[in-house]
């Protein structure tokens, strides 16, 4: 297992790149830790493919460095890494059987027989397989295949890390939260490294220790799921994350005050001179309706989602989502939105601003 450090790695698919938006990743400084787990979070084309082609050797990076532990292994090749990697769609030998499958990275590196018999069966246990171990590939269902897939990528312990693109594509709905439970249950046990690339933001943050949200070729946050809801660093983490996600309100800033519109807001906070272009970020779990105290609002639609409701309503002429509890009564008297203070967060230009006794 490897520590991994990218230094100032930055990459472009042009010979010559001239603006920023050249760069199909922008530069990134950040050290990944020994034996913990990372989702890499992004709406399609945002660089996450990018950057773990990089890590695994696909790709040269333009600029910057990535070192394995100490080694620099910037323009080593793949089979020098020591990492194990699951693709999107299965990779397994049709003509072996299960367990052959699941031994193949093990005989590779001349383990002896008893020990591939040992780890092959934790694994099997493990995804679920030691049924069909006797079995051929060929025939089984994709499920199954891309199970021996993530079999096999974690049947070595002395991997430098695990790299999975967007393992779970081919299976069922209602195998991906087994398969993702077992995932995390298998980092837990055997602590590698591992680098999970999504677009789902569930796989991502019931997978992951530390959520890495990239956005348009730039990482804009590298947090813990909590830290993801609570303190979204760029407007898109608090627009990517939650259902829905944040509500951005513009607003005027000084102090400990925004106004809204002319309508006055008390912060938690104080702020200094906050200039550019300035909102406030809440998000719909911190906001809630009532007939006597907050902002001035319009219900428009209560969608009853089961566990709660999601209230869509009209705000200083935007859009606003509000969630209210599953037995709340919205009543016609509800014309008001209050915000919980401690939740609200000051943007200014999609970053957020550090309240000033914290900064
Ligand atoms: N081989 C390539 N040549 C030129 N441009 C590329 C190449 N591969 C990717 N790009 C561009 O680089 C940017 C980042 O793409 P990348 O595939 O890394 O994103 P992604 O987040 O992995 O997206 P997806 O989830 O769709 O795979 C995109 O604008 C893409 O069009």
């Amino acid at each position: 297992m490897a520590q991994i450090t990218l230094d100032n790695l930055a990459h472009s698919y042009l010979a010559d790149p001239a603006s920023e938006d050249d760069w199909a990743l922008k530069e990134l400084n950040h050290t990944w830790e020994d034996g913990a787990a990372y989702a890499l979070l992004g709406a399609s084309g945002c660089g996450k493919s990018t950057l773990l082609n990089i890590i695994s050797g696909l790709l040269m990076p333009s600029r910057g460095r990535i070192l394995f532990g100490e080694q620099d292994v910037t323009f080593a090749p793949t089979a020098e890494r020591n990492i194990a990697q699951v693709f999107q769609f299965p990779v397994v030998y049709d003509t072996m059987t299960v367990r052959d499958n699941l031994a193949f990275p093990l005989r590779n590196r001349g383990h002896d027989e008893a020990y591939v018999a040992e780890r092959v069966g934790e694994i099997a246990r493990m995804i679920g397989m030691e049924e069909v171990l006797n079995r051929k590939a060929r025939g089984l269902t994709a499920d199954a295949k891309q199970k021996i897939s993530l079999g096999r990528g974690m049947v070595r312990k002395d991997v430098n890390a695990l790299l999975f693109d967007e393992p779970l594509t081919v299976i069922d709905p209602h195998m991906k939260w087994e398969l993702r439970t077992q995932l995390k249950q298998l980092h837990h046990d055997f602590g590698h490294t591992m680098i999970y690339v999504t677009h789902d933001q569930t796989e991502a943050l019931t997978f992951a220790d530390k959520v890495v949200v990239m956005h348009d070729g730039r990482v804009v946050q590298i947090g813990t799921p909590e830290e993801l809801f609570e303190r979204p660093e760029h407007t898109f983490v608090g627009y990517f994350i939650g259902s829905p996600g944040m509500n951005l309100i513009p607003a005027r800033v000084e102090g400990n005050r925004a106004y809204i519109d002319g309508a006055e807001l008390a912060l938690a906070h104080g702020y200094g001179a906050v200039s550019g272009r300035v909102a406030l970020g809440v998000r719909p779990e911190y906001a809630r309706l009532s007939a006597t105290e907050g902002l001035p609002v319009k219900v428009r639609r209560v969608e009853d989602v089961g566990r709660h409701k999601i209230v869509r309503a009209e705000f200083f002429g935007s859009e606003i989502n509000v969630i209210a509890g599953e037995g709340d009564e919205i009543g016609a008297d509800m014309t008001r939105v209050a915000f919980d203070p401690a939740h609200v967060n000051v943007y200014a230009d999609d970053w957020r601003v550090s309240p000033e006794e914290a900064a």
